[in-house]
């Protein structure tokens, strides 16, 4: 019973001591923090910016992380890139994974982040449990290497479609533009609120970047190479304003090239990699303890940050990645942090952040708005970025007004005249061939820009896809529709096709049915290619198209083993609507003057010729609206494939 009883009593004490050194380091974590935040802010205005401050904090530890690239579609060649590392990442400090170019900083913040998530092994933890992906994307951002930013919108524009998109419908207007200025003022963007983003210097643009995923205040940012491309002002800039953002409680993480000393200085913490294995993790300022320890003593005056990443690329040995690699146990041993005792104990935080009742869950929509509200903001973002590019849009009607002319000049009254039948056949097939390529191929070279922006934004919650596409869908109609009007009455009056409303009125839907189908049919090509393959395989795709028209070779003519090439052509159905709403619906006799002689003055016998029946308008409308919804779901289904292929 006594030793019972002592037991107990050792097991209690060994409890409140534990529980001691936990409230012990969780006290010296938050002093540390509040300490720093006084002593080493950049700026002081900073420091008065409390909304900016998060109140949950998350630490993210990961062990035995290995990422396996695959490739090739015949013969799968798979490759590793990190192997087995570990790690810790303390709240509210600044991160650096530094590392040699294709030491795998990339790939390791990629994986962290939950961007890539395919050939990924190992365990992730938040605050000690293991991490929720949609959870973690919610409390996360990602801001990549180049800066995705919409160039034609300002500062304050991209701000607010920001703020409409992530703060939801249901914060108020007021609430949103103090959030956005305290946000600009914080990153010294204050000035530039009203210029466009295309005229924003690089380090600006770096700022924009961070600012835009600042507004719903995450509490981790992960950043591929914030400092590429920055001069070293810009760079010392950029870096403590990460560091001051680390300081209001968040996790940073970001690759980081190779570091001067200066910069080198200004992290929490650093990650080195080499090979995909870590070579060091711990306090900048213990690298060159470190170093020492292992019998590897960084040279007087000599960057500790450029010695190691020397060190990693086998400059001293090849034998010297290994040392390091076992001295710092890939990544498990936190011996060489500022003060390991010291870190935050994951049950305080877990309870800390309880309290808070902030941290997302893992359920729900991963974006914070409406599927409506999305729409509304993209269709309002994109009709702005129409006005702002009136270019695209004047050429876009340009084109269609100097065809216009010149076919209907061409074709002068060939529409109503018997011994021009012929020709006005070539004309309804031209009018055809004008809508398919000019909107398909517009559709080719625009669409693949609009890539990247979309593989940022929709990875960071901005919006679903289907809202994007739709909102793309959809702001495209009125340009398309104008442009097709102006074209068709150009057309039909010059080329003096017959004056009646309904054949108008017909002509004209089987045009705008037509642009439709090619813009799918631009949209599908340009989701699975890029610019340069797009504009080789897009024409490719459209010759068929062509060949199974029933223009060169009548339908009648056509091959039986050939002919289902027919019914998947839209042009096929294009061309007997045209030729319906002309020459179908009983049209009188044609015009023929008493000189000449008109073979095909009885429009019976010419559909007859071309085997044709002149009455199927409305099924070739519903054939051309299957296709335009079979092709719209089918370039949808390709973008998300697209993008689960990047993950
Ligand atoms: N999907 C992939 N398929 C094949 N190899 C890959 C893939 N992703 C990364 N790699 C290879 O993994 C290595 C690490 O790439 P990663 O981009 O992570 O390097 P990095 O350290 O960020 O380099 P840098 O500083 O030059 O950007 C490189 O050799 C790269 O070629």
């Amino acid at each position: 019973m006594e030793v019972v009883l002592h037991e107990a009593s050792q097991n209690a004490d060994r409890h409140t001591k534990q529980h001691e050194s936990e409230r012990k380091s969780e006290r010296a974590f938050y002093k540390e923090r509040d300490h720093e935040s006084v002593k080493k802010s950049p700026n002081e205005e900073v420091l008065s910016c409390k909304k900016l401050s998060v109140d949950v904090y998350v630490d993210i530890q990961f062990e035995n992380i290995k990422f396996t690239a695959r490739s090739g579609y015949i013969k799968k060649e798979s490759k590793e890139i990190l192997h087995s590392v570990n790690g810790r990442f303390p709240p509210g400090k600044l991160i650096a994974i530094m590392g040699p170019s294709g030491a795998g900083k990339s790939t390791l913040l990629d994986v962290l982040s939950g961007y890539r998530i395919t050939g990924v092994d190992g365990n992730v933890y938040t605050n000690g449990n293991p991490r929720q992906l949609n959870a973690f994307r919610k409390m996360s951002c990602y801001i990549t290497q180049e800066d995705r930013l919409q160039p034609l919108l300002t500062v304050q524009e991209n701000m607010q479609v920001a703020a409409d998109l992530k703060l939801g419908q249901f914060v108020s207007k007021k609430s949103k533009n103090e959030r956005i200025k305290e946000i600009l003022l914080t990153l010294g963007l204050e000035n530039t609120a009203n210029v466009p983003t295309k005229r924003l210097s690089g380090g600006q643009r770096k700022r924009l970047s961070i600012a835009l995923e600042l507004i719903d205040n995450p509490l981790i940012m992960f950043l591929d190479e914030p400092t590429t491309g920055l001069d070293s002002s810009s760079c010392s800039q950029c870096i403590r304003l990460l560091q001051m953002l680390a300081q209001q409680g968040r996790t940073i993480i970001c690759t980081i090239h190779q570091p001067t000393a200066s910069l080198f200085q200004l992290f929490d913490l650093v990650y080195v990699l080499s090979r995909g294995k870590c070579i060091y993790q711990g306090a900048a300022s213990k690298l060159v303890s470190f170093l020492e320890s292992v019998n590897l003593p960084c040279p007087t005056y000599h960057n500790p940050a450029d010695y190691v990443i020397e060190l990693a690329c086998d400059e001293y040995g090849e034998d010297k990645v290994d040392i390091l690699n076992s001295a710092s146990q890939n990544g498990k041993t936190l011996d060489w942090f500022e003060r390991p005792e010291y870190l935050p104990s994951l049950n305080k935080l877990r309870e800390s952040n309880q309290r808070s009742q902030k941290t997302p869950d893992n359920s729900g929509s991963l974006q914070s708005t409406s599927q409506w509200n999305q729409l509304k903001v993209l269709m309002g973002r994109g009709f702005l970025n129409c006005k702002r590019d009136l270019t695209l849009t004047y050429m876009r009607l340009g084109v269609n007004v100097i065809v216009g002319l010149m076919l209907g000049t061409l074709y002068w009254q060939a529409g109503n005249h018997g011994g021009k039948v012929l020709d006005n056949y070539n004309l309804l097939f031209s009018i055809l061939m004008h809508h398919m390529m000019s909107t398909m191929m517009l559709t080719i070279l625009t669409f693949p820009n609009e890539m990247s922006i979309l593989i940022k934004e929709h990875f960071n919650r901005w919006y679903s896809l289907k809202m994007y596409y739709t909102a793309v869908t959809l702001v495209d109609i009125p340009v398309s529709v104008v442009s097709c009007f102006i074209f068709t009455v150009i057309v039909y009056f010059m080329s003096g096709q017959p004056m009646e409303l309904n054949r108008l009125l017909m002509f004209g839907a089987i045009s705008i049915l037509v642009v439709f189908v090619a813009q799918s049919f631009g949209l599908m090509v340009g989701a699975v290619f890029n610019v340069v393959n797009g504009t080789f395989f897009g024409p490719c795709l459209s010759v068929p198209m062509m060949m199974f028209a029933g223009f060169g070779v009548t339908l009648r003519d056509l091959p039986s083993y050939l002919y289902w090439g027919s019914y998947i052509s839209y042009l096929r159905y294009g061309l007997e609507g045209v030729v319906s709403a002309i020459y179908g619906q009983d049209r009188k006799i044609l015009d023929c003057p008493e000189e000449e002689y008109c073979h095909f003055k009885y429009p019976s016998k010419f559909l007859k010729e071309i085997s044709m029946q002149g009455d199927q308008f409305w099924n070739d409308v519903i054939a051309l609206l299957i296709i335009f919804f079979f092709l719209r779901i089918l370039a949808y289904c390709f973008l998300k494939w697209k993008l689960n292929c990047v993950r």
